[in-house]
């Protein structure tokens, strides 16, 4: 056992006494973040315990040790246990997810808990006023599922065009390629995209992960049916879905939810695998960095921090590092594996001198806010909302759309411009504006107030307008030589300044919402919002929408590419982290181009595809469907269908 410094204790504490594990934590890093301290009332109920939790000791060895159990760890974990020759360690920072993240509707009371790795992004100067301090919070899911089980549980995977162009950069990642694990993670319960044989062709029932739509109330499916109506007279047609052939368009959207639970990878992957013999999984267990041989450039293991020690794992076949976009470049460049001039800044020493942490990017928001009618009525439809938390307590419209005016170039034609949210909002509901405000969205008190005020007696349509292929890159830096404190996150948004010139036309278009038929009809305008660095504008200016969209913008929470794959990237087009044997990155860090849409599903396909390339790699080709595909035509169509 390695053992730092008298406080570091010898013996081993079960990892089944968190309560104890994580007071010790706080202790010894009294001062890094640990989440904040929140109840943690709920986190010991049996409808989310996975219990085959394990004491890890200093010492142990396993064929392949997978770190972090998000969107992508937990399912590269489960499929690789599939093989039982395969044992498999699975490495958790967190512990099981509470009810608030299975129960859909409550997923906003995560933020900002012990669920959460409550990291802070700040904008570059200039950008981002109404945020105080140029800082947003970037919540990560610090739990089994990881962000799968935080997140707002939008089910998109983009256009085809999206995996060219990471075929370009890494061959093997085409649309062709990558459909069949789409596919196959995908357990559609929502059969009217079985109707045309064009969206079936995309669609699989049998996949782990439920998707469906939201229940649909009389009174929202009127809602619904007036606002994809105004898209269509703003030229966004109304489609069947916005995972079918032809994603431009406006539809109710999917969701990673079936019969009032989440499906987060939690509970679509390890639930059912939780009592394989040859699965392990460490929950409150935090890995500080990768064992590399500084001689033969091999991965062997991982160091970790738990019950109040370091200990070391060992790996016999491979380390798979699936920390999600903020860590795994984290943990990489503090194992030596990173820019040099980064790490030498630290004083750790470069065995592989690689862009780690670069090419951050994601998709940025722009909250627009439509007054509609003055309403009694809608006020007791927030009060109706409570009972639906099964579902989502706010009907919700979104699509996606490319404009005229900008350049062909931005991006190629066959990607769309923009994505939008519409969620409805009756009157007097300021209250619960107000947590999404300012917990979630970190605006300043003029923003939210003046949004607050919007909403006191009128129903309103908070649209957010994603803007879906940046050109601004921003990067993640090691702060200390603490492995356990966060790195900078440099959102970068508006380094190009390309992107908020079509940023501020798709804020003017999207304007033209409120010059549909319905609220022409019941008086409708524009929210005036209170916005710091803009107040010296004349409102409704093009000057003043730039202003806007430079100062209001937000995250989606997809940041992706700070591991990128390809030639001039961390990995290869197999995840093989370059010039290391036995390392692997698996996770959003590895997307070389952010794709058309939210950002899970297509990470989960990642965990799907490098699950079947690890195990071909290691001469098990169980799992391996694209060779099954191509051997002939007809499979391939059959395939498909099914
Ligand atoms: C609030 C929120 C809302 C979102 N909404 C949507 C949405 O509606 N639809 C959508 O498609 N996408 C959404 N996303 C994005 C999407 O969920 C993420 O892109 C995706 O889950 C990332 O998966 P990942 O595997 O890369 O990382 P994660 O899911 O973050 O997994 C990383 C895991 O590693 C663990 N970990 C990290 N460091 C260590 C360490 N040192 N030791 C051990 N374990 C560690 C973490 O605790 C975590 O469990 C949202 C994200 C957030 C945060």
């Amino acid at each position: 056992m390695w053992v730092i410094g008298k406080e570091w204790r010898m013996s081993l504490i079960k990892l089944s006494n968190h309560d104890q594990v994580r007071s010790q934590e706080r202790k010894l890093y009294g001062s890094a973040p640990q989440g904040k301290n929140h109840s943690d009332r709920f986190s010991r109920s049996s409808i989310c315990t996975f219990i085959n939790l394990l004491s890890v000791s200093d010492g142990q060895s396993f064929d392949f040790i997978v770190v972090g159990s998000g969107s992508a760890g937990a399912v590269v974990a489960a499929r690789l246990s599939e093989v039982p020759s395969f044992n498999v360690l699975l490495i958790e920072a967190g512990g099981d997810p509470p009810p608030t993240s299975v129960i859909p509707g409550l997923f906003v009371t995560l933020p900002g808990t012990e669920y959460d790795w409550n990291v802070e992004a700040q904008f570059d100067k200039g950008v981002g006023l109404a945020h105080p301090g140029g800082i947003l919070n970037y919540p990560r899911g610090k739990m089994l599922g990881g962000c799968s089980s935080t997140n707002f549980l939008i089910y998109s995977r983009g256009v085809p065009e999206d995996y060219e162009e990471w075929n370009r950069i890494a061959p093997g990642w085409d649309w062709e390629s990558v459909l069949p694990y789409f596919k196959k993670l995908e357990g559609m319960t929502d059969m009217s995209v079985f109707k045309t044989p064009q969206n079936a062709y995309l669609h699989s029932t049998d996949g782990p992960v439920k998707v469906s739509r939201l229940v649909t109330l009389k009174s929202t499916a009127i809602i619904d049916n007036i606002r994809l109506d105004s898209y269509e007279e703003m030229g966004i047609q109304k489609v069947l879905e916005n995972n079918g052939p032809e994603i431009e368009g406006a539809s109710r959207p999917h969701f990673t939810f079936y019969n009032g639970r989440r499906s987060s990878t939690a509970e679509a992957y390890l639930r059912p695998a939780k009592d394989r013999p040859n699965l392990k999984v460490a929950k409150f267990a935090t890995v500080t960095k990768i064992l590399v041989d500084p001689l033969t450039l091999r991965a062997y293991g991982v160091e970790i921090f738990t019950s109040n020690k370091l200990i070391k794992i060992y790996s016999k076949k491979e380390v798979i590092l699936s920390a999600g976009t903020i860590n795994s470049p984290k943990i990489l460049m503090h194992s030596g594996i990173g820019p040099r001039e980064e790490l030498s800044k630290f004083g750790i020493k470069t065995l592989i001198n690689l862009p780690v942490g670069q090419n951050f990017h994601d998709h940025q928001t722009i909250p627009l806010v439509f007054k509609g009618k003055l309403g009694i009525l809608t006020a007791v439809q927030n009060m109706a909302a409570a009972p639906q938390l099964d579902t989502l307590p706010v009907p919700v419209q979104a699509g996606f759309f490319r404009l005229n005016t900008s350049s062909s170039s931005y991006p190629n034609k066959y990607q769309p411009h923009f994505q939008f949210f519409n969620t409805y909002v009756g009157a007097a509901a300021s209250v619960l504006l107000a947590i999404g405000c300012k917990t979630l969205g970190n605006f300043d008190q003029a923003f939210c107030w003046s949004l607050g005020k919007t909403n006191a007696v009128n129903e309103i349509d908070n649209v957010l307008l994603v803007l879906m292929h940046p050109l601004s890159r921003g990067e993640i830096r090691l702060k200390s030589k603490n492995p356990m404190e966060d790195p900078t996150i440099n959102l970068g948004y508006y380094r190009n300044e390309y992107d908020l010139l079509v940023a501020a036309e798709g804020v003017k278009f999207m304007n033209t919402f409120i010059n549909t038929t319905y609220f022409r009809k019941v008086g409708g305008s524009l929210a005036r919002l209170s916005v710091r660095g803009c107040e010296h504008i004349p409102w409704g200016t093009d000057e003043y929408w730039r202003c806007y969209a430079k100062n209001t913008v937000s995250s989606l929470l997809h940041g992706v590419g700070t591991c990128s794959m390809g030639r001039q990237g961390v990995v290869d087009e197999r995840l093989r982290v370059h010039n290391v044997d036995g390392l692997r990155v698996v996770d959003a860090s590895v997307i070389p181009m952010i794709p058309s849409g939210n950002t899970n599903a297509p990470v989960m396909m990642v965990g799907e595809k490098a699950a079947d390339m690890i195990k071909a790699d290691h001469n098990d080709h169980s799992g391996n469907l694209k060779q099954v595909l191509y051997d002939d035509e007809d499979s391939l169509r059959t395939w498909y269908y099914i």
